[in-house]
């Protein structure tokens, strides 16, 4: 029925539509197909939808060159415009795919793992380093960055690894260098930052924070292997110092809580509350560190007992004066009734002598009179023992009492603060002398000593009296402990002298902060009884040099403070 020799498609279309009518099949395009192929004696294909696998191509994406080159062989395909061709461009594409897929995942295996490896004479950095180049240099084509990731990762592969090494404790290395720069910007903002806002009672760590983060900033460490291990140690820095934190915290809660606990026992007079709250006040003014709090401990806890065994014993004594005092008037008052009893009787003799009749009355009168005069005599005599006995009594109790404040005086000598100003007194700054000398010369670090020095002090003593003096001295205190920093320290050093610490300054610096205290002098005026006082003062500045014992810098800046007064007064001298 079917003719071999092939016909023109219009002639094999008409003798399909005939077919069509003859065996009354509908003429729906699927039958017309069906009947067309029968007839042609070709198989029936699929129709190529050329239209919606354009539309398709059109919209893969085309930003990376891997997707590029996936949308260019995609729209090869189409223009085979037939299943075959189309089937076999897939089919060829996906087959590359896949195979380029399995080769990148074991690549990506090796490479890691040769990373993690330590090798010798290669470190991790450089290794880095080298897979950033091959990254960059070629992004644009996989199959060469393929090649040449194979080629590094064999190359290392080559390379012998330390015995026994275990892989590097570091985080894995960022493969992208935009990511790797991210890492460094927020290493760099942790040290500067958060770190660095937690070490202020370590300045030094806190300026190598600093050098990190500025290191870390911009390109990156010129030399990263240094770089970590420079990291590394102040990792190791930053735990002791984090330690030594928790120890201090935990200290300072010990002291206060044995302050609460024993505050009760100390009598709350001034001078005592002045000095133990001076302790505090100095505790939280300066760094602390592990020796002070100890140390302030013991003293503290010392200060107390003692303070509280010696006004106990002080009450008794007073105590016991008051009662021989009371006992004393008493006998006194005894010994006057007495007298005076004796006085009323004499008066009464006298009368009785002069009424007197004859001598065997008056003779009567004699030995009563003999008899009161003794009896009066007995009483003084008495009356005089007991008096002096008393007055021993006294005496004992007075040495007592002072001995005792004596001893008192002592007790609040050990707080280290001058009663008067409230500064450290000489004692207390003769231990921040060498704790800060200490300091300067374990840290390699700055100290300048300022001696200061009231000017014609005694004209206002004398023409204003005593007391203006000591209220004047209290307000240059004031003035001092209100513009000096808080890692500064100031004490009395004699009587109208007084000694400034500047820990972490140099000679200049210290001069102009001691100007500045000049100047806030002068314009806190010190009044007295509505009268404005101009008190100003001498100063001489020196720094500590390295080695040298404190006393010597202490001397040099009474010298350099003589300097100013002859060079006229109120103005500081450095040397
Ligand atoms: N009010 C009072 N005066 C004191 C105290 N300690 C020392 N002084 C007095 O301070 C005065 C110091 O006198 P000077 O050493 O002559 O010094 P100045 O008068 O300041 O003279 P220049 O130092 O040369 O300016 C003396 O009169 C001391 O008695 C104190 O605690 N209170």
């Amino acid at each position: 029925m079917a003719e071999t020799t092939p016909s023109p498609p219009s002639a094999i279309a008409r003798e399909t539509l005939r077919q069509l009518a003859i065996r009354r099949i509908q003429p729906t395009p699927e039958n017309f197909r069906e009947v067309y192929h029968e007839i042609a004696g070709s198989q029936p294909e699929d129709n190529f939808p050329e239209r919606s696998l354009r539309q398709i191509a059109a919209a893969l994406p085309r930003i990376t060159p891997a997707q590029l080159r996936l949308a260019r062989q995609f729209e090869a395909a189409c223009s085979e415009r037939h299943w075959q061709g189309f089937r076999q461009q897939l089919l060829s594409l996906f087959a590359e795919q896949a195979g380029e897929e399995l080769a990148w995942g074991t690549l990506v295996r090796e490479l890691t793992s040769q990373l993690e490896r330590q090798h010798h004479g290669l470190g991790r950095f450089a290794k880095q380093e080298a897979l950033q180049r091959v990254l960059d240099g070629s992004s644009n084509d996989n199959r060469l960055l393929f090649s040449r990731l194979q080629g590094l990762a064999r190359g290392w592969g080559t390379q012998p690894s330390v015995p026994g090494s275990a892989s590097d404790n570091g985080a894995s290395a960022p493969a992208a260098q935009s990511e790797l720069s991210q890492w460094r910007k927020v290493l760099a903002e942790i040290l500067e930052n958060a770190i660095g806002m937690l070490l202020v009672d370590a300045p030094e760590l806190a300026a190598e924070a600093s050098a990190l983060a500025r290191l870390l900033k911009g390109d990156g460490p010129e030399d990263p292997e240094a770089f970590s291990i420079r990291l590394r140690q102040f990792a190791y820095k930053l735990q002791w110092v984090a330690q030594d934190q928790g120890y201090i915290r935990q200290a300072l809660l010990n002291l206060l809580q044995l302050i609460v606990e024993n505050i009760s026992e100390i009598v709350l007079e001034d001078q005592y509350l002045h000095g133990q709250m001076s302790v505090l006040g100095e505790l939280f003014s300066r760094p602390l560190d592990k020796p002070l709090l100890e140390e302030l401990g013991e003293r503290l806890r010392d200060v107390i007992y003692k303070q509280g065994t010696l006004k106990r014993s002080l009450a008794d004594a007073q105590q016991r004066l008051r009662d021989m005092l009371a006992s004393f008037v008493g006998q006194l008052g005894e010994f006057a009734e007495s007298t005076g009893a004796y006085h009323g009787k004499v008066s009464a003799f006298a009368e009785k002598i002069a009424q007197a009749k004859n001598l065997h009355e008056l003779a009567g009168l004699v030995d009563d009179i003999a008899r009161e005069t003794r009896n009066v005599e007995y009483s003084a005599r008495r009356s005089h023992q007991e008096l002096l006995d008393l007055r021993t009594a006294v005496d004992q109790a007075n040495r007592e009492i002072n001995r005792l404040e004596t001893e008192l005086e002592e007790a609040s000598e050990l707080v280290r603060h001058d009663p008067l100003t409230g500064t450290l007194n000489r004692k207390g700054l003769d231990e921040i002398l060498a704790r800060e000398s200490a300091r300067m010369q374990r840290r390699n670090s700055r100290l300048c000593l300022a001696m200061l020095d009231v000017d014609d002090f005694k004209k206002l003593n004398d023409s204003f009296g005593h007391t203006t003096g000591d209220d004047a001295l209290r307000h240059l205190a004031t003035v001092i402990r209100d513009n000096i920093r808080p890692q500064d320290s100031a004490g009395r050093f004699g009587g109208e002298e007084f000694l400034v610490l500047l820990p972490d300054t140099g000679q200049d610096e210290a001069a102009i902060a001691i100007q500045r205290l000049q100047r806030e002098l002068t314009r806190r005026i010190f009044m007295r009884d509505n009268q404005r006082l101009l008190i100003t003062f001498s100063a001489g500045v020196t720094e500590v040099r390295a080695g040298e014992e404190i006393q010597q810098a202490v001397i040099r800046a009474d010298q350099a403070m003589y300097r100013a007064k002859r060079a006229g007064k109120n103005r500081v001298e450095s040397g």
